[in-house]
């Protein structure tokens, strides 16, 4: 019989005792593409998008999907067909929504220290906003914006200070942080903006953190960014937009983030005006239930009273378990009944004490097993590092019976050839 799968993993179901990508079994993709290897189900991307889009109804709205949970171009070529906007954070995040089809003029820039060609970049292809992070770059971009003689449409993003209770490292808007400015300063910088013909205030940004899985941080802040929307107005400056950021949470283990839904109903019914364009910029809600890590145990070792099982994918691979000691489920894609019962930490290969993907599970295991590190389609490709000169894993969507290629696995050329070249 096969072991149960959570609703989460509805596109991972198990069929004839394995595990499927959709209708492929992922066994026949570790053959095909090697492991380790990233599996995304294009069929969940879309309804995750979609569970966003349809929340809002009639509320005008643009969902604008963060690249930097994952930014391959087959994932941002299904989003743009889907009709998404795109929230980047550099320059490369740019021409990856431009390269797949992405709409310009439904893409947000975040990020606190954007560059000179960034924002020169952003205003020639005429994306919808500049998120502003500091009194500094509002400058900067005027000055840009001038030299191009265009006007650049900003938003200024605004820490509420509010404690969005997730890991300390993904938290964004307390005062502490470095992100945003202080609701004090986003009055002035506003006034500044309204003022400058190369500046042209467009909407209220603001994100506090990521992995949220409770409402009353995100009610909180939109509290405070409805109190500075009412005070500009008394300055005759009225905002089109209003952009609450991404960092919906998604259920790793045991979690219990709000439905989409939900979700979406307590950002409209806080901003309570049904002619304000609400953005958000969910990534890891879209992304991380729809994506899979393949990795195969190499070997298995018992130290003392320690088993562990070495699989080929490390923390170069993926580093969320290692930097933020998250745990994500791992599950043998062929079950089987022979084999060593123990509670295993899978390792990888990476020579540090921190490279794990999992500590003390309960598995059943043979050498050359295949394992899923399930939850993987968030922030897991897109920080993989090349780390102990390990090249980055083969990417694949799967969409029904179909599979394919979609970034194949870094070849010795790809990692080092230009640096080969320059030796003397
Ligand atoms: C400005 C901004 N927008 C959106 C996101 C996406 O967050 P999440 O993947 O948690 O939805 C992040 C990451 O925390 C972010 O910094
Ligand atoms: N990389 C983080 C989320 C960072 C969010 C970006 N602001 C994670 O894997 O949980």
């Amino acid at each position: 019989m096969s072991p149960s799968i959570p609703d989460r993993f509805i596109h991972f179901p198990w069929r004839d005792g394995e595990l499927h990508a959709e209708s492929v079994p992922l066994a026949w993709l570790a053959e095909e593409y090697g492991t380790p290897l990233y599996v995304y189900s294009e069929t969940a991307l879309r309804e995750r998008y979609r569970a966003f889009d349809q929340a809002f109804g009639s509320q005008p709205h643009t969902v604008c999907y963060a690249v930097k949970a994952n930014s391959n171009l087959s994932v941002l070529q299904a989003l743009a067909q889907e009709g998404a906007g795109f929230d980047i954070v550099s320059v490369g995040e740019l021409e990856r929504v431009l390269a797949a089809g992405g709409d310009p003029s439904r893409v947000v820039f975040s990020g606190v220290a954007k560059r000179h060609d960034e924002i020169a970049r952003a205003l020639e292809a005429g994306i919808k906003s500049l998120n502003v992070e500091s009194a500094a770059e509002l400058a900067r971009i005027a000055e840009v914006a001038q030299a191009h003689g265009v006007v650049a449409p900003v938003s200024v993003r605004v820490n509420p200070d509010v404690d969005a209770k997730t890991h300390p490292y993904i938290s964004t808007g307390l005062k502490e942080n470095k992100f945003g400015v202080d609701i004090a300063t986003a009055t002035q910088l506003y006034r500044e903006a309204a003022a400058h013909p190369h500046l042209q205030p467009v909407g209220l940004d603001c994100h506090i953190g990521s992995q949220l899985t409770e409402l009353t941080p995100f009610r909180d802040a939109v509290a405070r960014v409805m109190a500075l929307l009412d005070t500009l107005r008394q300055h005759d400056i009225t905002l089109h937009h209003l952009d609450l950021g991404g960092g919906l949470g998604v259920q790793y283990r045991d979690e219990q983030p709000p439905a989409i839904a939900d979700y979406v109903r307590t950002l409209v019914e806080a901003v309570s005006d049904p002619n304000m364009e609400i953005i958000i910029e969910p990534g890891r809600a879209i992304a991380a239930n729809a994506g899979v890590l393949l990795t195969r145990v190499e070997y298995l070792k018992h130290n003392e009273d320690h088993h562990f099982a070495i699989v080929d994918a490390g923390m170069n691979d993926l580093i969320r378990p290692a930097l933020y000691q998250a745990w994500q489920d791992i599950v043998p894609v062929q079950p089987h009944k022979t084999g060593t019962t123990a509670a295993w930490d899978i390792v990888g290969p990476v020579c540090e004490t921190g490279d794990f993907l999992g500590k003390g599970r309960e598995l059943t295991l043979q050498a050359q097993d295949l394992l899923a590190v399930m939850s993987a389609g968030a922030y897991g490709f897109t920080m993989a590092s090349n780390y102990n000169t390990r090249p980055r894993a083969a990417e694949v969507m799967v969409k029904g019976e179909h599979a394919r290629l979609i970034r194949p696995r870094e070849d010795w050329p790809m990692l080092f050839g230009s640096e080969a070249a320059c030796l003397r």
